[in-house]
């Protein structure tokens, strides 16, 4: 897969391993930053960055990291088109793919340890969505993403 990766000050140890492991893994790796010399970096534009790409479809998923998450994964379902899931482990990562059909990654590097994430990255894309009444599911949250009622 081609996947759009990028981490703020408290996630590019996490990244830097992640990738090793990716490219190991034959992925296609595109490092959207940050640098581990950046300093103190905003997470908000690094998420517009890997969600962008993901939407347009040069990247096939995108992973995000940060020091929780919470904020990246507030600010990646900003984006519309993307579905990002907050995964601390393998189970939640079994869940945001197979029945979210997420399309970006979000760890918190604070709170997970590196040999965990690397088992999650490795869930994460390999679950396959399930579709069924989870389709649908994902189909009102579209709904919701343009701005349109479910309530009728
Ligand atoms: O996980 C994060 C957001 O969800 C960020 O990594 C975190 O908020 C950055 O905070 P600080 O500048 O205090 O390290």
């Amino acid at each position: 897969m081609r996947i759009a990766i990028a981490a703020d000050h408290n996630g590019v140890g996490l990244k830097r391993r992640l990738i090793e492991a990716l490219r190991a893994a034959g992925h296609v790796v595109d490092d959207r930053g940050a640098d581990e010399a950046a300093g103190t970096i905003d997470y908000p534009p690094l998420c517009e960055d890997v969600c962008r790409r993901v939407v347009a479809g040069t990247a096939d998923r995108g992973i995000v990291v940060g020091g929780s998450g919470q904020g990246e994964v507030i600010a990646c379902n900003k984006i519309a088109g993307i579905r990002a899931g907050l995964c601390p482990d393998v189970w939640h990562a079994e869940i945001s793919r197979g029945n979210n059909d997420a399309n970006v990654l979000v760890l918190g590097a604070k709170v997970i340890d590196p040999d965990l994430a690397e088992q999650v990255v490795a869930s994460w894309l390999t679950t396959p969505f399930k579709g069924a009444e989870h389709a649908r599911r994902v189909a009102m949250i579209a709904t919701l993403e343009r701005g349109d009622s479910l309530l009728g």
